[in-house]
């Protein structure tokens, strides 16, 4: 059965999302029809198709550098709950334009757990197909595939591959944590075997929260450092001092930290140049949906040493993210509509806030508004 039988009719706007695709159709394979595939005998997704018979050349143009990563929100209509591709275009390239370094489509903002497989890959290119129209194919775009199996989350990697996604950023099972072996070892397991079977490469994720407390350590993240086909982590835990230690471990060899061979990026905007201190390389974080100007400006200011101006800029980043951090997903929203006059709710059954919940939400992030508007 195709595990694309929930998607909505697609439409030509749709698959002109999937240029890398194209191109790697035109070499001979047969990865993906003009609209959502099935599974067949030439799919990923079929048992046969493994890192070593796939081709990913066409993989390697968009890599990792250090900067300021968006988790987008991702947008519903008001009315009918459904994907608000338009308005997940337009605030794609809102960012581009805004300067940051890559968009991560289904992050925690982005409410992959609201999403059918097809709404993912609707929403990953739509996204990819906005990037390019508007100047910006070079953009890399890290797609959120966690899921509770090894077999879904090899899954979502290949769905995310098709849709024009570059990475794959995937969280630790969590559900039946209770029964995996002890030393992490089950958690080793499932992430390569994710990294040997997914076509594009894997960033880990670690937020504590998420997933029932599961919190890597450093020694685990650095063992799977080792797969070549994961090449980065999200520390969303917020603990610097791993940080560090992946960062030391993980160093590249040609020592340029713009362009590292294991990316370490903060999970939160409130510890962003605390990262860099630490030896990490930038941000993946749900705030620069609101002030990406304002993030993206804290690390220069830093990387040019100018440490008094960044760390000034730090303390507004900071207290607009404890809002977000608070808020979550619909404090976000609630600040963007308010601000920037679109963003909507959440969908069901994340609350809709109230009338005074808004102006909380708006007003936390004033300060921070104030600071990007004036950049
Ligand atoms: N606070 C985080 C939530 C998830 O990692 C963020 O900024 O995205």
């Amino acid at each position: 059965m195709s595990p694309h039988n929930d998607a909505p009719s697609p439409s030509g706007s749709y698959t002109a999302g999937f240029n890398r695709i194209s191109s790697f159709r035109a070499n001979g394979s047969s990865l993906l029809s003009d609209h959502l595939m099935p599974v067949d005998a030439h799919s990923p997704l079929s048992s046969s198709y493994t890192s070593s018979n796939m081709d990913t050349s066409f993989h390697t143009d968009r890599p990792l550098v250090a900067g300021v990563y968006v988790p987008t929100v991702c947008f519903f209509d008001e009315e009918t709950e459904d994907v608000d591709t338009a308005t997940i275009a337009r605030h794609a390239v809102r960012l581009a334009k805004a300067g940051v370094t890559g968009l991560a489509t289904q992050g925690s903002n982005g409410e992959a757990v609201h999403l059918t497989h097809s709404e993912r890959q609707l929403v990953t290119a739509t996204t990819r197909k906005a990037l390019n129209d508007a100047g910006f194919p070079h953009m890399p775009i890290i797609v959120g595939c966690g899921s509770q199996s090894t077999r879904e989350t090899i899954q979502l990697c290949c769905e995310a591959w098709e849709a024009g996604g570059d990475y794959a950023l995937v969280l630790p099972p969590s559900y039946y944590a209770s029964l995996f072996a002890p030393s992490m070892a089950t958690v080793m397991e499932f992430f390569n075997a994710v990294a040997d079977a997914s076509p594009i490469p894997i960033i880990i994720y670690n937020f504590p929260g998420a997933v029932n407390g599961m919190d890597l350590s450093s020694d685990v993240i650095v063992k799977l450092s080792q797969h070549p086909n994961i090449v980065g982590v999200k520390l969303t835990c917020g603990n610097t001092g791993k940080l560090n230690r992946v960062a030391a471990a993980t160093r590249n060899k040609r020592n340029d930290a713009s362009k590292p061979d294991f990316l370490v990026l903060a999970g939160s905007a409130d510890f962003s140049i605390q990262s860099l201190v630490a030896g990490g390389h930038g941000i993946l974080a749900g705030l620069a949906n609101i002030a990406p100007k304002a993030c993206i400006k804290t690390i220069e200011l830093y990387n040019q040493g100018k440490h008094a101006e960044a760390q000034a800029m730090q303390e507004i980043v900071s207290q607009g993210d404890w809002t977000a951090i608070q808020g979550g997903v619909v404090g976000v929203k609630s600040g963007m509509q308010g601000w920037s006059g679109y963003g909507g709710y959440a969908r069901s059954p994340l609350p809709k806030p109230t009338a005074e919940q808004a102006k909380k939400w708006k007003d936390g992030f004033r300060d921070l508004i104030l600071l990007e508007k004036s950049l």
